[in-house]
């Protein structure tokens, strides 16, 4: 289908169009000036700079090695100096604004509460931390103009063993601003089955999970992920694209597994930046984003890890717009997809697409539209006497 609105939006429209983000890692998104003040204010003596830019330079620098599991060990820091209650609080808080102020209307935002206990915190209070931090990041947020809706994911570890309690947490908090269940970490060598037991735990509460799949490794992760542990989304789940054949002549066929993650409109988290940094692709050109979206397959674009990736919501469509020439409509598409796929009660989530994503796009398509009017008649311009 090609688009009416052919004009590539600006940075100012991307920034202001409604976006959903579903694969955002809140350890992943400090901002630098608060890793750095956090490290001093809670004795975190191991931070390889002080200056915050510098700081934030080198979590770009050291994530972008090519390897998950190098990109993974930037994470000791910011975990460092999220152990205490105040920061967890002030962290989640700085995150729901900084989506809010980038145009993020609804967020699933997740973190392993097994990483903060270090300082004597329980998972329960940690998670009733992040969560009052949220409130209040949407609360300042709505002062200045934004609104934004952020629920919390909650990640166990792949190489640790406590998926099933944190599934219990997860589910525990379900209806106190937990929305769903992740796993994460190293890839190959931590098949998702080692948590079966919590899957099962939670299908069988009717709660919702994703499952980091299909990043470092390919295809088998993602059938497991699926077909096995009955996952809801794929996050990331980028490697599908290893089932699918583009012949010389353009046509497409895909396997069996593909053809499942399109038919059942199973979403995949995808996350460009973050993809070329752990070698998961090697270029924005050469992403499978372009290919996934023209299949259509139920694809969305996320952050991942705004700090080690230098990245945001904003930047995110940037790339993809300068890439792929996508247009308001394209990010409109993107943006239903992921708000369909979120967590959230179905008629909230459909009150959240009617009620702000689509007003939100049509305003800005129609500030193009009367932009292109004026341009498009200098006669009328010039022929009016205006000036005299
Ligand atoms: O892209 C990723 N793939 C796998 N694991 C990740 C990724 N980004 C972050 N984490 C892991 O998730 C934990 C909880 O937020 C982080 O501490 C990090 O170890
Ligand atoms: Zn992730």
């Amino acid at each position: 289908m090609t688009s009416e609105y052919h004009d590539r939006p600006t940075p100012e429209q991307i920034r202001r169009a409604p976006k959903v983000l579903l694969h955002d890692h809140l350890d992943g998104g400090l901002r630098p000036a608060t890793v750095a003040e956090l490290a001093r204010e809670t004795g975190y003596d191991a931070l390889p700079e002080s200056d915050p830019r510098k700081l934030g330079d080198w979590f770009r620098e050291a994530a972008d090695s090519g390897s998950l599991e190098r990109y993974l060990e930037t994470f000791a820091h910011t975990c460092g100096v999220m152990q205490t209650r105040d920061a967890l609080f002030r962290v989640a808080a700085e995150c729901a604004e900084d989506l809010a102020a980038d145009g993020v209307v609804y967020a699933e935002v997740r973190y392993a509460p097994e990483q903060h206990l270090t300082r004597g915190l329980t998972l329960e209070q940690v998670v009733e931390a992040v969560n009052e931090g949220f409130r209040e990041g949407e609360r300042r947020a709505g002062e200045n103009g934004h609104r934004i809706r952020v629920g919390a994911l909650l990640t166990a570890m792949r190489h640790a063993a406590r998926a099933l309690e944190i599934a219990e947490l997860a589910n525990g908090f379900r209806d106190r601003g937990v929305v769903g269940f992740d796993i994460a970490g190293a890839e190959a060598g931590y098949p998702p089955t080692r948590h079966l037991d919590a899957f099962e735990y939670l299908k069988r509460e009717n709660n919702h999970f994703t499952i980091h799949a299909g990043e470092a490794f390919g295809l088998p992760s993602i059938w497991q992920a699926l077909q096995w542990c009955g996952a809801d989304r794929l996050g990331h789940g980028v490697r599908i694209i290893d089932d699918i054949q583009v012949a010389d002549d353009g046509s497409v066929t895909l396997g069996r597994l593909a053809s499942y993650v399109r038919d059942k409109r199973i979403p995949l988290e995808l996350c460009p930046t973050s993809n070329l940094q752990t070698g998961a692709a090697r270029s924005y050109a050469e992403h499978p984003i372009g290919l996934l979206r023209r299949l259509q397959f139920r694809a969305t674009v996320n952050t991942d890890n705004r700090l080690m990736s230098g990245t945001s919501m904003s930047d995110e469509f940037a790339h993809l717009v300068s890439t792929f020439h996508y247009t308001l409509d394209d990010m409109q598409w993107f943006t239903v997809n992921a708000m369909k796929s979120a967590f959230i009660p179905f008629d909230e989530r459909l009150a959240m697409i009617n009620d702000v994503i689509k007003p939100g796009y049509a305003e800005l398509k129609s500030e193009w539209l009367f932009r292109r009017m004026a341009s498009a008649s200098p006669v009328t311009r010039g022929s009016g006497a205006e000036g005299k």
